[in-house]
C-alpha cells in the first residue's frame, strides 16, 4: 500500500518467489546459521509493512580481479547464458532482478564492475550505497583469492560497514577437481571467515548453486533492509519507486556510466 492505493507488480518466475529463508552454502563461512526469517519481519510483512516502509530495491555491487567470472555469473542468474567468449566489462554494467520474497515485491539492482585496472577509478564510483558486496574470485586461480581483501578494502572505503553485508564467491567450480576444489574451498572459507562474509562456491558454467546464492543474497538484504527500516533507519531501497531515480553526478547515474564508458584512467 502506498499513498493509499495498494500497488500491483507483473508476476515474477517460479524461481524468484521465496517464502522459506534460504539457506547458506557453508555454516563455516555464512551471515546467519538460522534458517528461519526475523520474527520482526515476518510479523511486519503479515501487517504489510513493507509498502508503508517503502521498501523496494537494494543495491548489489559485484566486485572482483579481471577474468575471474563476474558477467557470466551476473548473466547466468539474471539471463540463464553462458558465453564462453571473454569480453572485458568497461567501466559498469547493471541489471535489475525481481523477487516477490515473503509475498511483497523486492528488486536487486546488480552492478557488475570492470576487473581491469585501468577501468578501477570508474567502477568504484559506483560502489557507494551498496548493500551487498559480492566479491568474486577464480577457484581455479588462488592468487585472486588472495586479491579478494584489497578488493573488500575498496568497496569499503565508499560504505559504512554496519550497512553492507559481504559474499565472497568461487567461481569457475566446473573446472576443478573435487579434491583440489575442497582444498581451494577451505582457503576461501578461512578467508570469508575473516572478512565475516559469506562463502559460495559456483559454476557459471553449468549454473551449479547459482541460483541459490542469489536467492539468498536477496533475502539477505530484503531481511537486513526491512530490520533497518522497522528501526527507524533508512530504508536500503532505491528511489521511491520501480524505476531508478536519474541524478546526474551521483554514483547511481547509469547516463554518467555511459559517457564514462568513453574514458578512463
Ligand atoms: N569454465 C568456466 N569458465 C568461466 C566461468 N565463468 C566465467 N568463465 C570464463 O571466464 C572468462 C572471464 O569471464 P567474465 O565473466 O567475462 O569475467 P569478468 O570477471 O567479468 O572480467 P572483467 O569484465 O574483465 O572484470 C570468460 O571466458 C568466461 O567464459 C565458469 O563458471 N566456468
Amino acid at each position: 500500500m502506498e499513498n493509499g492505493k495498494m500497488q500491483f507488480s507483473a508476476p515474477v518466475s517460479r524461481d524468484r518467489v521465496i517464502s522459506k529463508f534460504p539457506k547458506w552454502y557453508t555454516p563455516q563461512a555464512c551471515l546467519q546459521t538460522k534458517d528461519h526469517w526475523h520474527v520482526r519481519v515476518k510479523t511486519a510483512c503479515k501487517d504489510r509493512a513493507p509498502w508503508s516502509l517503502g521498501m523496494k530495491m537494494s543495491k548489489v555491487v559485484v566486485v572482483g580481479d579481471l577474468y575471474v567470472g563476474k558477467t557470466c555469473l551476473i548473466n547466468r542468474f539474471c539471463k540463464d547464458l553462458f558465453d564462453r567468449d571473454y569480453k572485458a566489462t568497461i567501466g559498469v554494467d547493471f541489471e535489475i532482478e525481481r523477487f516477490q520474497l515473503l509475498g511483497f515485491p523486492y528488486s536487486l539492482q546488480i552492478w557488475d564492475t570492470a576487473g581491469q585496472e585501468k577501468f578501477k577509478c570508474i567502477a568504484s564510483t559506483y560502489y557507494r550505497g551498496a548493500q551487498i558486496i559480492i566479491i568474486v574470485f577464480d577457484l581455479a586461480d588462488i592468487r585472486t583469492l588472495e586479491h579478494t581483501r584489497q578488493w573488500l578494502v575498496e568497496a569499503m572505503k565508499e560504505n559504512e560497514p554496519r550497512s553492507c553485508s559481504v559474499f565472497l564467491i568461487g567461481a569457475k567450480r566446473d573446472l576443478l577437481a573435487s579434491a583440489e576444489c575442497q582444498r581451494v574451498e577451505r582457503d576461501a572459507i578461512k578467508m570469508a571467515a575473516d572478512m565475516r562474509a559469506e562463502f559460495w562456491s559456483v559454476s557459471s558454467k553449468t549454473g551449479e548453486n547459482v541460483q541459490e546464492c542469489f536467492s539468498r543474497v536477496a533475502a539477505v538484504a530484503f531481511e537486513d533492509s526491512m530490520l533497518q527500516a522497522l528501526q527507524g533507519g533508512v530504508p536500503s531501497h532505491i528511489g521511491s519507486s520501480d524505476l531508478i531515480k536519474i541524478d546526474r553526478g551521483t554514483a547511481g547515474d547509469p547516463r554518467a556510466a555511459d559517457e564514462n564508458r568513453l574514458t578512463c584512467c
